[in-house]
């Protein structure tokens, strides 16, 4: 229970990664606020793991004003938060000549904007408090591109470079700042993809893994939620204090080619 008496923020923690992270930290003792634009799915996570839910959509830039009405009083007015774990996101695929620009600004307020303006909210508290720890759930496509996905791409370098200054900003007041680079996760968010793969490339879904998924891989298996938990936790807690300003890889190879 290495995480007792903090409080973390996971957003997106409704589903796939966000829940598995939610469900890691709540086991290591953290008080939980399980953000996520999908009501039910935040309702479902906090009552499973003790947490406070909490529905925003973090594609609104006035999102912090919904997210402090929804928590409990506190004595301090600001957003109270010793862990964040930047974890909502989505995609979409097309080439950029028909990628629509609105699509572009949304995915880049999400995991871009929000990731920022948090940043700026609970950091006064962490310096102050001499501890914090944010986690940004990047992807290997932070790290290298692909066609057809250029505001993923470009959201998740963005991130990169935010997380990186955070690490060196916070240094200082004991605050580290990082990234996890996983490749393709067993979430509600692959598996929407396996189905368009399936649909465009006129294949079946165990196909569209073996052939184009899972491809670049060395290790040929999609990734379980809890192996991507299970690193978020290992940098929250004591093991991770000297680790910062960092990107790791959960990709089974991917990314050693
Ligand atoms: N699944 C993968 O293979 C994979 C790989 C690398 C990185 N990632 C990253 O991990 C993160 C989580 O992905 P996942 O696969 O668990 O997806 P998911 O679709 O299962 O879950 C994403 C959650 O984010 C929430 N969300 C989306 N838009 C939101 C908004 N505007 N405001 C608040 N919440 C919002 C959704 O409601 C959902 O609960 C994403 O940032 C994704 O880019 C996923």
């Amino acid at each position: 229970m290495s995480l007792e008496g903090r409080t973390a923020l996971v957003t997106g923690a409704g589903s796939g990664i966000g829940r598995a992270c939610a469900r890691r930290l709540a086991a290591e003792g953290a008080h939980v606020v399980v953000a996520d634009v999908n009501a039910e799915a935040a309702g479902k996570v906090a009552a499973e793991i003790g947490g406070t839910p909490v529905t925003v959509d973090l594609s609104d830039p006035e999102f912090l004003v919904a997210w402090r009405g929804q928590l409990p009083p506190s004595p301090d007015t600001r957003l109270r938060a010793d862990i964040v774990v930047n974890n909502a996101g989505f995609q979409h695929v097309a080439p950029i000549e028909e990628f629509p620009p609105e699509i572009f600004s949304a995915i880049m307020r999400v995991m871009v904007e929000a990731p920022f303006l948090l940043a700026r909210a609970v950091l006064p508290g962490m310096y102050e408090r001499g501890w914090g720890r944010i986690v940004n759930i990047s992807s290997v496509h932070g790290l290298r591109a692909s066609p057809y996905k250029a505001a993923y791409v470009t959201a998740k370098h963005a991130l990169e470079g935010l997380s990186k200054v955070i690490a060196l900003e916070g240094a200082a007041h004991g605050v580290t700042s990082n990234c996890v680079n996983p490749a393709y996760v067993r979430t509600p968010l692959v598996e929407n993809q396996i189905a368009d793969q399936a649909r465009t490339h006129g294949i079946g879904p165990d196909e569209v893994v073996e052939q184009i998924m899972l491809a670049p891989a060395a290790i040929k298996r999609l990734i379980e939620p809890d192996e991507v938990a299970e690193m978020v936790a290992y940098l929250c807690g004591p093991a991770g204090s000297f680790v910062t300003g960092v990107s790791i890889p959960i990709d089974g190879g991917w990314s050693a080619r």
